[in-house]
C-alpha cells in the first residue's frame, strides 16, 4: 500500500450506509487544517445541466439508475484526482462504493441491466488501471440499519422520501460484504471500522480514537 508520496497526499475515503454519520465525521476532520475535505458531489447528481438526477433516479430507477451511476463515478473520478495542498484527502464516498456498493445493489435488484453494468464496469477497470483514483485508507462507518434509517427519516432528504427499510438494510449488507467480512471484491487498502451507531454527543471519541492512523501519523497494524 503506498501510503501517499510527495506526487500524491494520504487518499482516506469513509464509506457506510445512507445516514451512517458521514457528514458528522467529514465536519470533525473539516477543522484540522492538514485535511483537504471533500463531501460528495452531491449538488452535481443534482443539477447535470439542469436536470437532477439524482430525483430521475430515485423516481424511476429502471430508467434512470445507469445515467445517475455514470455521472456519479465520472464526478467521483474528479474529486479523486482534484490537486491539494494538504498532506491528507478526506473524500466520503468514492468510485469503489460506486462500483462495489450502489452499482453492485442496483445490478442485484434488475435496475440496471448487465449491459449497462458492463460499460459502467469497463470505464471502472480502465479508470482504476491508472494511478488517478488510488486510496490508502478506507474508514467504514458500521451502522445498524434500523439506525440509519432512523436518521434518514429524521433528515428527510427530499428526494429521499421514497427510500424503504429493505434497501437501507440490503445496502448495509453489501458494505458489510465488501468492508467487514470482506467476501466481496478484494479490498486493498486497509479498513478502520468504526461504531457508527454512538449517538453524536460520544462518537468524537470514537473519532479520535482513530485520529492518528487518519492523518497518516501511526500506520494499521494489517493482520497478516
Ligand atoms: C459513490 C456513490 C454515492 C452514492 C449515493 N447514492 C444515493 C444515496 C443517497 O440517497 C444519496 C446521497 O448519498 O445518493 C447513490 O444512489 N449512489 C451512489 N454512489
Amino acid at each position: 500500500i503506498s501510503r501517499g508520496n510527495n506526487s500524491r497526499p494520504f487518499t482516506v475515503v469513509v464509506e457506510g450506509n445512507v445516514g451512517s454519520g458521514k457528514t458528522t465525521f467529514l465536519e470533525h476532520f473539516n477543522k484540522n487544517e492538514n485535511v483537504a475535505v471533500f463531501a460528495e458531489p452531491i449538488d452535481m447528481w443534482r443539477n447535470c445541466s439542469g436536470y437532477n438526477l439524482l430525483d430521475l433516479m430515485y423516481k424511476d430507477p429502471k430508467k434512470w439508475s445507469f445515467t445517475f451511476q455514470s455521472y456519479v463515478q465520472l464526478t467521483m473520478l474528479g474529486l479523486h484526482q482534484k490537486k491539494i495542498h494538504q498532506p491528507v484527502k478526506l473524500m466520503e464516498r468514492s468510485l469503489y462504493s460506486a462500483r462495489y456498493c450502489f452499482v453492485e445493489k442496483m445490478s442485484r435488484d434488475g435496475l440496471m441491466p448487465p449491459a449497462s453494468v458492463a460499460v459502467i464496469d469497463e470505464w471502472f477497470k480502465y479508470i482504476t488501471a491508472t494511478d488517478e483514483a488510488q486510496i490508502d485508507l478506507i474508514v467504514y462507518l458500521r451502522t445498524s440499519p434500523d439506525i440509519a434509517y432512523e436518521r434518514i427519516l429524521k433528515r428527510n432528504r427530499s428526494e429521499e422520501k421514497t427510500v424503504a427499510f429493505e434497501y437501507i438494510k440490503a445496502l448495509h449488507d453489501i458494505h458489510e460484504d465488501w468492508l467487514y467480512n470482506k467476501t466481496l471484491h478484494n479490498c486493498k487498502a486497509p479498513v478502520i471500522v468504526l461504531n457508527a451507531d454512538l449517538d453524536r454527543s460520544v462518537i468524537e471519541e470514537e473519532y479520535e480514537k482513530y485520529e492518528p492512523h487518519i492523518l497518516n501519523k501511526k500506520p494499521i497494524e494489517v493482520k497478516i
